[in-house]
């Protein structure tokens, strides 16, 4: 249920999350030359990135790192599962997408495709809530996992395949959080809590979620026009989705999916994807802390 009644499992975990941590992370995703989903560098990054969470829970028998294999293209999509101690069937997904993009990726292979905001953010900031989870020793009753989707620039290739997958095997996710562009703090507010293509009552949680736990916070709710994100891949399944993005409809990143899109263009902060990091702790942990 959306009611925040997990306070003392959330507050102690919130300063546990660090900026420096973000940075470094967006910083090792923007040096590939590309992260495009048809290029084998592009596999490489997906590859790379799933020994990365491996490294997170040496030893720990409740947590799984796995591939999803594309049928139609080379990367992969990566999940980290921590599996639920009371509820396992019941999952709570938490995504950003891995993949890169810019009209010199797509023409050869040496093309240069950063994607610093676009989505090397939103992976940064998922990995830092599964950093601070893990390393906490903080253990869900739900499953949560998070999913660095492949081939979202495509249009939602990799989380159209996992969601269809979930849904044919009729697997129960609760809820899924999408992170697509978390760092360029466009306009006068913080978060804005993306309408279409989502779920109503999920979004109304997310915002009670960063009233309840960052009152410091202005979030604004706007519309994409379209299947902007891989929120809509879960909805188009019937699964609840929610997508806080970085920044009011045509005041975001002008250049995504660039060669301009990098680190240095942005200030070399992650100020504002902390934001994000925080808000989808608190997402994990009061929707991971319940059962049916
Ligand atoms: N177009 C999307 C990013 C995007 C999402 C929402 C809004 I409003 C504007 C832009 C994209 O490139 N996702 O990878
Ligand atoms: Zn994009
Ligand atoms: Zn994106």
């Amino acid at each position: 249920d959306y009611r925040l009644n997990d306070q003392s499992k959330v507050n102690p975990l919130l300063p546990q999350l660090k900026e420096s941590e973000i940075l470094a992370t967006i910083s090792k995703l923007q040096s590939y030359t590309n992260r495009y989903y048809r290029h084998n560098v592009g596999a490489r990054a997906s590859n790379e990135l799933a020994d990365s969470w491996r490294a997170l829970a040496p030893g720990r028998t409740d947590v799984t790192v796995s591939q999803f294999n594309h049928p139609n293209f080379v990367q992969k999509s990566v999940i980290l599962e921590i599996r639920g101690t009371v509820a396992p069937e019941e999952i709570i997904v938490i995504g950003g997408h891995l993949d890169s993009i810019t009209p010199q990726a797509v023409l050869r292979p040496g093309g240069r495709a950063p994607g610093a905001d676009d989505d090397a953010s939103g992976i940064a900031t998922l990995q830092e809530v599964m950093r601070v989870l893990l390393q906490s020793g903080y253990k869900p009753e739900r499953t949560i996992q998070f999913i660095g989707y492949a081939g979202e620039e495509a249009g939602l290739l990799g989380s159209k395949d996992i969601a269809k997958a979930y849904a044919a095997q009729g697997r129960n996710v609760m809820g899924a959080l999408q992170l697509d562009m978390t760092d360029y703090k466009g306009s006068s507010s913080d978060i804005t809590l993306i309408t279409d293509y989502t779920n109503a009552p999920q979004d109304d949680f997310v915002a009670a979620l960063a009233a309840g736990y960052l009152p410091e916070l202005k979030v604004v709710r706007d519309v994409c026009g379209y299947a902007c994100s891989d929120h809509a891949s879960w909805t188009a399944n019937g699964y609840a989705a929610s997508f806080p993005f970085e920044a009011a409809f045509g005041e975001d990143n002008p250049r995504i999916h660039t060669t301009k899109d990098t680190l240095s263009q942005i200030g070399n902060s992650a100020a504002h994807a902390l934001k994000f990091a925080r808000l989808a702790l608190a997402y994990a942990v009061e929707l991971g802390s319940d059962h049916g």
